[in-house]
């Protein structure tokens, strides 16, 4: 026994030896981590005010190739991009990558949010707010989100010569969201929530760099009041469950309170409720608000594709009564408008990409990235690559005619793998409903024909994308 130690002993710091050099055999990838804690952050925020990021990147590919590190708010981080890199950030479980965001998220979202949370903890807290938003479920919601649309156009276009389409299209998703997801009708409640959310969600992607202090607090401060509100809110409608008063037109909270044990106890915590109600209204406000925005300034500049939308649009408004609601089969004619859509996001997509952590020493692409390391992958510049889409500048909806057709991992405005956007039909629905009623009630113009556009760190038009409208039939 003696002996089988002592060779033991004797081998192990040679094992030790040979697997430290064989990592170090391993490059970790080039570049430079420029000065400490700063590093690139400065120069690639500049880049993303500037609209110039994808520049900014191509000049890093030209300079160390497709993989090369850096570092990005205070960490070493290598940049990655490519169908092969969405494939391994999309198929990697949390045993080799985790995700990762600014601090500032959780300080202001809370720690129990489905972007704080891995694993099994991810899987259940995601499969109960799929519950709600997968598509049999919404099919049932295109009439009130209708609804929404209508209210929004009469109080907010409607006798309007000039609007400011971003800030529009940003009331109108989170009235969608207060009505839909919360149950939160028109009135005082509901402008409460907005005036404490507009504040809140200012500090929600910042990093110290980008916002200062004083509004940081603010925004957290406003995060402890919406909480209140939601537990206000959660109060309410467990009253309404256990007694067997909710409507028949249930509401994400009520949804979530709804999922029960063998023994009728909860299965999402109060706390999860909160954090992932909280994380749906920031996911689901700026995304949908600027792919529509987006979408009227591309009509605007492409008269034959709003031609096309309009007749695809007219053909399905000419069949309804007057007041009839739209419906899921209505959407699902909407072929062209979607494609409008996705390559919309094709070029502007409204996440630029994203962060994730290393849980290990891992190698990708020949090099070693180790442990603890940020991984930042950026699909906006896959989108744009000439040997995936021919001619990537031009806007060109036909390219999507058979989206099958397209190789994996190429076009993923909604991510991919167990963090895919589980909003997806959500903004879907928001999407056309919206086009439809633009399409057919107004006409309009862009009022700075300019192509500028800065992230921050979603796309924002200048000014927020002012056009001169004209109705062409009455609301
Ligand atoms: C055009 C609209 C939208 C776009 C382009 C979009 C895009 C994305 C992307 C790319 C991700 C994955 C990020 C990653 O893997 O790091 C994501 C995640 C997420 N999205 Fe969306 N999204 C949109 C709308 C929505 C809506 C309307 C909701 C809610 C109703 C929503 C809720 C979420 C949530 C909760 C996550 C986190 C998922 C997880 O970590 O498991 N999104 N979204």
């Amino acid at each position: 026994m003696n002996i089988i130690v002592t060779i033991f002993l004797f081998l192990l710091p040679v094992f030790l030896l040979l697997v430290r050099r064989r990592r170090s055999l391993k490059r970790v990838p080039p570049g430079s981590l420029g000065i400490p804690i700063i590093g690139q952050s400065l120069g690639m925020l500049r880049a993303m005010k500037a609209n110039t990021a994808e520049k900014w990147l191509e000049e890093r590919v030209q300079r160390y190739g497709p993989i090369s590190k850096l570092s990005l708010f205070g960490k070493p981080t290598v940049f990655i991009y490519g169908q092969a890199a969405n494939k391994f950030v999309f198929t990697s479980d949390c045993s080799v990558l985790t995700n990762q965001q600014p601090q500032s998220v959780k300080m202001i979202l809370g720690d129990r949010c489905l972007l704080e949370l891995n694993g099994e903890d991810h899987k259940r807290v995601r499969d109960a707010l799929v519950s709600f938003l997968k598509p049999d479920c919404l099919k049932r919601y295109v009439g009130k989100m209708e609804e929404e649309v209508r209210i929004h156009l009469e109080t907010c276009w409607k006798d309007k010569q000039i609007i400011k389409v971003l800030p529009l299209m940003k009331t109108l998703t989170f009235n969608i969201i207060c009505s839909l997801l919360f149950g939160l009708e028109r009135g005082s409640q509901r402008d409460q929530m907005v005036h404490y959310f507009e504040q809140m969600i200012e500090g929600v992607w910042s990093i110290p760099i980008n916002l200062p202090f004083m509004r940081f607090n603010r925004s957290l401060k406003a995060s402890k009041d919406v909480q209140k509100m939601l537990k206000q809110l959660i109060l309410e409608k467990r009253h309404e469950f256990d007694n067997n008063l909710a409507s028949s037109h249930q509401d994400l909270i009520t949804c979530l309170l709804s999922i029960r044990g063998e023994n009728n106890q909860e299965l999402i915590s109060e706390t999860e409720i909160i954090h992932n109600v909280m994380l749906i209204m920031v996911a689901g406000y700026d995304t949908s608000s600027i792919l529509i925005t987006f979408i009227v300034r591309l009509l605007a500049k492409n008269p034959n594709i709003y031609a096309a939308v309009l007749k695809e649009q007219e053909e399905i408004a000419q069949i309804k009564s007057p007041g009839e609601s739209l419906t899921w089969e209505d959407l699902v004619k909407m072929k062209y408008t979607w494609r409008v859509a996705m390559e919309t996001m094709r070029m502007f997509p409204p996440v630029f990409g994203n962060f994730r952590q290393t849980v290990k020493d891992i190698e990708y692409g020949g090099y070693l990235i180790p442990k603890g390391w940020q991984i930042f992958w950026v699909m906006a510049k896959t989108h744009m690559d000439s040997s995936i889409f021919q001619e990537p500048e031009k806007f060109d909806p036909a390219r999507f005619e058979n989206s099958a057709s397209l190789p994996p991992y190429n076009f993923v405005p909604f991510g991919g793998g167990a963090r895919i956007c589980p909003g997806y039909e959500f903004a879907k629905i928001e999407t056309l409903v919206t086009i439809h009623y633009l399409v057919t009630h107004f006409t309009w113009k862009l009022c700075c024909t300019d192509d500028f556009f800065s992230r921050d760190p979603m796309p924002v038009p200048t000014q927020g994308l002012p056009i001169q409208i004209v109705p062409t039939k009455p609301l």
